[in-house]
């Protein structure tokens, strides 16, 4: 756990008095949102805004303010994981369910700065399934039309029915084993209507992944 949050916590160096912050979502941004909280409590003004219902919750416990949209212009900065880095800082996102809302955040800051440990550094993406957000309208041809791309993919469970997004949209998690060209699988993806967004996060729009690892150490990519 400790290789998280010494990621997260580097990341959240990079926060400065008056920012707008993007707060991520999953088990290594929580780390992010805690010491950001800190922070606050020791003097820091910033505002933010969630990826995720569950991050803003959090956010709301740890006294970090919540900026509605119709508020600001731009994000300063964004701290979110991955599940998976390759190693031109590529990035398959939405293990947990968050891609949508994270992509729009990742997309509207200026600075995104991604917080993993090793064991989420890849040679190439794939092995991770790709999460691809659907609306449940249709659900099932959507699912074919995925399927048909020659690709194993189910629809997400939770206990005992289908996974639902804060966005009230489904996951289908699709299987490709080894993708050798994120940006046009993500460009082939987003020609079937009903697919709402992938998982996939071009590195045109990472600034800088901070890697924790094992042995306390924290690199920066
Ligand atoms: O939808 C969830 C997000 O994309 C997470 O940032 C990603 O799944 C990584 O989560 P974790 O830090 O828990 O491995």
């Amino acid at each position: 756990m400790d290789a998280k949050k010494n990621a997260a916590e580097r990341a959240v160096e990079y926060v400065q008095h008056g920012m707008t912050i993007g707060l991520g979502t999953g088990t290594t941004a929580y780390w992010a949102v805690l010491k950001l909280g800190q922070k606050i409590r020791e003097g820091l003004h910033v505002n933010a805004v969630a990826t995720s219902v569950g991050t803003e919750k959090l956010a709301k416990e740890n006294n970090i303010p919540i900026a509605p949209f119709s508020e600001i212009d731009s994000i300063d900065l964004a701290i979110d994981g991955a599940d998976e880095v390759d190693r031109q800082k590529n990035l398959i996102k939405g293990g947990g369910g968050a891609l949508t809302r994270e992509k729009i955040i990742a997309y509207n800051s200026r600075k995104f700065i991604v917080v993993v440990d090793e064991s989420k550094l890849v040679e190439q993406l794939g092995k991770f399934p790709l999460p691809v957000e659907v609306l449940p309208f249709g659900a099932e041809l959507t699912l074919k039309r995925i399927l048909s791309m020659g690709v194993e993919a189910t629809i997400r469970q939770a206990e005992n029915s289908n996974y639902i997004t804060d966005n009230g949209n489904l996951i289908v998690d699709c299987r490709f084993g080894s993708i050798t060209d994120p940006s046009s699988l993500d460009a082939a993806l987003k020609t079937i209507p009903g697919i709402v967004e992938t998982g996939i996060f071009l590195n045109t729009r990472v600034s800088t992944v901070v890697v924790g690892f094992k042995t306390g150490d924290v690199n920066e990519l």
